[in-house]
């Protein structure tokens, strides 16, 4: 297949979803080098407005019956307007099919160029490029990294051409190079797009760092201090936030707590550890390579001192800016035999070839090729398939975040995506919060009156339908959209808190009235929510009670002490022993019970 019927093949996909990128890379099977087929595909759409014109006027579908209107563009894109002309052999038939008309296409060219008023083809292009950017300007995100300079520093050296503005929109708006502190995250900065700052000696020494403001809110939003001890980074690579809570941490103590990495992906894994190198945090950072952060157990001790995690996990990415900013694709129209020149004769049944080559443009299955933040491709062809992928999503962020409540010296979690459905967002928060590890551990979402000063003031909360009309819950959640006013990615994030000090919820399994007292029996028995009775007083032994373990959950572990057969152990009077509690020989056969150690799910 030519590159031009790979990139027809593309192109008759759209409008079918998904980005061109996806659409191109998800390919398993092509023949012609990705980047070549996308700038192909790309350019063609961004000049089909005034080729489509051209090709109209010339009555090239007339004459030429085999082309589609599709490969029309495509060909005839490469033959006026690219550098190396059509890439076919002189010989090939689709390139004598536009060769042909060689004088009719160069003059209707022309005619369309002059329609436009514009003295040049330079100028054409200019026209062109300015009439096919999509969407909203963007400024470039920079995180001026504290651990390697300063802001101050920054200002005189990396930024001193940079003219000093009030606001972002001041940034986008500005005709010249300007500069704007960012009210809510500290050491960021929005600037004019433009100037490729991978080149300049700040970026190659890890002095600043290209990330998207809605992406440093998680970091921001844990806010780890010396007293929340050593810090999870659960879903680490490429390593943007890592390298954020790098540079608080190393901000707040001459003697850093400890960050730990965990990566799945070896490959992005050895990215991550590029990029903590080069900010400067490697000395305090541990990066797990190729570790599944669901396989960590919270209960080691070497993360007994852990009181913060940050839970990034892969998401839909829907929230990402870039995907489907696609120019529009003008289609020529195949004239009806009969037809007045360029002009589609309404009367005239149109004759069974050109019915096929319009039907050749639309033949490619319609699949929607979804590509998630870290890059896994999935097929989507229907809303059925789309809400089966975001379902299968958050159930492994559920499971994430439930594994990160466990973490026993945790006080604060930041869960985000950089997705906008609300399967992936509120709905995952509300989940956590009703588990029983959130309930026994007493986790609590971070209000937004308790939440770190920007974020308090970030204007954007979560979505009201969305947290079961829960008032505070939305207002706690933190969102952001793509092509609104603050000019960021799409955005989620909410904290979670806990008092690692305050009595855990010891409702445990008994059922309560409505003022939250346990419901009893005559005999003074708790009532169970599976429907029994706890075990009569009277029959226990003066140590401990063993309870069954029927309908045991792990997760209902919570903080109470079991026995090697994973039952509670409790006291003389019913009430459960929690794990801080002395060491009990639950048994009473002399063996000890650790208080922590040795209860991992
Ligand atoms: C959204 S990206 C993280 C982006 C990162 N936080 C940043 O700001 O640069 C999600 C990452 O989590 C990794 N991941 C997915 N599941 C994981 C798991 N169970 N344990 C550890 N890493 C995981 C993926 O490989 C991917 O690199």
């Amino acid at each position: 297949m030519s590159l031009y019927h790979e990139a027809a093949a593309i192109l008759s996909a759209t409008g079918e979803g998904g980005s061109l990128k996806s659409r191109i890379y998800g390919k398993k099977d092509l023949k012609s080098p990705p980047a070549q087929l996308y700038a192909l595909v790309f350019e063609t759409c961004k000049w089909s407005f005034v080729l489509k014109e051209v090709i109209e006027a010339a009555e090239l579908l007339k004459d030429e019956r085999k082309l589609t209107p599709v490969l029309s563009l495509l060909l005839v894109h490469d033959f006026l307007v690219a550098k190396g002309g059509i890439a076919l052999p002189q010989s090939h038939g689709l390139r004598a099919s536009i060769e042909r008309h060689k004088a009719r296409l160069h003059s209707e060219f022309t005619r369309a160029r002059l329609r436009r008023k514009l003295p040049s083809v330079n100028e054409l292009r200019a026209h062109v490029e300015a009439e096919s950017r999509t969407g909203p300007v963007h400024p470039r995100w920079i995180r001026i990294n504290t651990v390697r300079t300063t802001a101050s520093d920054q200002q005189e050296t990396t930024f001193k051409d940079f003219e000093p503005v009030e606001t972002v929109q001041d940034v986008v708006k500005s005709t010249k190079k300007a500069i704007c502190f960012d009210p809510h995250i500290p050491n960021l900065v929005a600037v004019s797009p433009g100037t490729d700052f991978t080149k300049t000696e700040a970026y190659r020494s890890g002095a600043i760092i290209l990330q998207d403001k809605a992406s440093c809110f998680p970091a921001y939003l844990l806010n780890p201090s010396p007293e929340d001890g050593d810090v999870i980074d659960s879903c680490a690579a490429p390593g943007n936030k890592t390298t954020q809570l790098g540079a608080i941490v190393h901000s707040r103590s001459d003697n850093p707590a400890t960050i730990y990495a965990f990566e799945k992906d070896k490959f992005r894994a050895k990215t991550l550890e590029r990029m903590v190198r080069i900010a400067g945090s490697d000395g305090f950072t541990k990066i797990a390579q190729g570790q599944d952060f669901l396989k960590v157990k919270p209960n080691s001790p070497e993360y007994e001192n852990v009181g913060a995690l940050l839970l990034d996990p892969s998401c839909s990415g829907s929230g990402i800016v870039g995907r489907d900013e696609m120019p529009e694709l003008h289609l020529p129209e195949i004239p009806t035999p009969g037809s007045a020149k360029g002009k589609p004769n309404k009367s005239t049944k149109p004759a069974k070839e050109d019915r096929k080559r319009k039907r050749e443009d639309k033949e490619v299955k319609p699949t929607t090729i979804m590509v998630d933040d870290d890059g896994k491709e999935t097929e989507i062809s229907s809303e059925k398939e789309l809400q089966a992928r975001i379902d299968a999503l958050s159930g492994f962020q559920l499971t994430l975040l439930l594994h990160a409540m466990k973490f026993p010296a945790a006080r604060k979690i930041t869960y985000s995506t950089c997705s906008l459905y609300a399967g992936e967002n509120e709905h995952v928060v509300l989940k956590a919060l009703e588990s029983e590890v959130a309930r026994t551990r007493g986790w609590k979402i971070l209000k937004r009156q308790d939440q770190v000063r920007g974020m308090r003031d970030w204007p954007v909360r979560g979505d009201l339908a969305a947290a079961g009309g829960d008032q505070e819950v939305a207002e706690a959640c933190i969102r952001a959209y793509k092509g609104d006013e603050h000019c960021v990615m799409g955005f989620f994030v909410a904290g979670f808190v806990r008092d690692p000090t305050a009595t855990p919820d010891e409702e445990g399994p008994y059922v309560r009235d409505e003022e939250g007292r346990i419901v009893r029996d005559a005999m003074g028995i708790p009532t169970l929510k599976t429907g029994g009775k706890a075990v009569d007083p009277s029959q226990m032994s003066r140590q401990a009670v063993i309870e069954s373990p029927e309908g045991h959950n792990d997760d209902e572990d919570g903080p109470y002490l079991r026995d090697k057969n994973g039952r509670i152990i409790r006291d003389a009077n019913g009430m459960p022993t929690l794990k801080m509690s002395d060491k009990v020989d639950a048994a009473g056969d002399g063996d000890d019970v650790d208080s922590w150690d040795g209860f991992d799910d």
